[in-house]
């Protein structure tokens, strides 16, 4: 549905996407997920038509981004991560202003705003004016803006961005709705966890590079590492000693009684590892396996690429 092959984007000296390859299935929610600076927004802008790549191919709903920008623009709705409303309009006359642009008028359009506000929980908020709404309001009418045509794909751009905790729900339940009928998007963050219960799929980007994608589920199935805990009564230091000096085995944290660590390995070398804690005359009080998050792995692939 989504494709990006050997992406290359220059300004000037900056080397903003290094040759990215993406590739998102129709009907996901993919979450694309990097750093301040990873190439996130460059990434987005190419796919929605509005900044042309220097090297390499992108294509949106089987439309060429270079050959075909008008085509692309057709089937795409693009939320950018910073938007301008305007001041003195009423929040009902903003989109049906965007709906004429788009050559929907009259009634048709009218029955649109409506419906697009009822979508974004923003139909008591119709007349009221455009910079009285709070920022998560401005956020879902910027939402809304951007499924005037309905598009088939959606590139939202930091949509939970500066939102307060509650507004973030209202949002990703809205992205829910969208999900539901149908669309095909792409969410960025730089907040990891913002994604972990929306998105079907996951693609990590750094320096312009993408580090790993595929579904959400295998993506956190995190069998290649695990992470452990482990609590002794009196200090953790003998605990700490072994899983150091244990093959496959590296501290992440230790507090004075606690120590978190992950390991690759089975279970024969995980049951290996307490045998030699315990042996060492730590006396454990604790011990389990603790889910990897998505942050957990994204923190290890990037540290992976930085020793490369
Ligand atoms: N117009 C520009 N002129 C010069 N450099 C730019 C421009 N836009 C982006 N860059 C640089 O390109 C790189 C990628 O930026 P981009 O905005 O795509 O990253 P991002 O992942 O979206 O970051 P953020 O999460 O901060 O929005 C950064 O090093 C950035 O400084």
């Amino acid at each position: 549905m989504i494709s990006t092959s050997g992406l290359i984007k220059k300004y000037g000296r900056t080397l903003a996407l290094q040759g990215l390859d993406i590739n998102v299935p129709e009907g996901a929610v993919y979450g694309f997920i990097g750093r301040n600076g990873a190439g996130k927004t460059t990434t987005l802008r190419i796919l929605a038509g509005l900044l042309i790549p220097d090297a390499g191919r992108a294509e949106v709903a089987g439309r060429d981004v270079l050959r075909d920008p008008r085509g692309v623009r057709e089937v795409v709705g693009y939320m950018p991560d910073f938007f301008g409303v305007y001041d003195d309009l009423r929040v009902g006359e903003y989109l049906l202003f965007y709906a004429a642009a788009y050559g929907i008028r009259g009634a048709t359009a009218q029955k649109l705003r409506d419906d697009l506000l009822e979508l974004v929980e923003l139909g008591h908020k119709r007349d009221a004016f455009v910079d009285t709404l709070s920022r998560g309001m401005q956020q879902r009418l910027c939402l809304a803006r951007s499924l005037i045509h309905d598009p088939k794909v959606l590139l939202l751009d930091e949509p939970a961005s500066g939102l307060d905790p509650l507004a973030r729900v209202e949002m990703r339940e809205i992205l829910r709705e969208l999900c539901r009928l149908g669309k095909t998007i792409i969410i960025s963050s730089h907040i990891l966890s913002e994604l972990a219960d929306l998105c079907t799929h996951v693609g990590m980007i750094s320096e312009g590079r993408l580090l790993r994608q595929g579904p959400l589920n295998e993506m956190l199935a995190g069998d290649r590492v695990r992470k452990f805990i482990l609590r002794s009564n009196g200090p953790a230091r003998a605990a700490v000693e072994v899983i150091e000096g244990w093959p496959g085995a590296a501290v992440l944290n230790a507090a004075d009684e606690q120590v978190e660590f992950r390991m690759s390995g089975d279970a024969a070398e995980v049951a290996g590892l307490l045998k030699g804690i315990i042996g060492a005359g730590a006396e454990v009080v604790h011990f389990a396996q603790t889910e990897q998050s998505l942050e957990d792995t994204f923190i290890q692939l990037a540290r992976e690429v930085q020793e490369q």
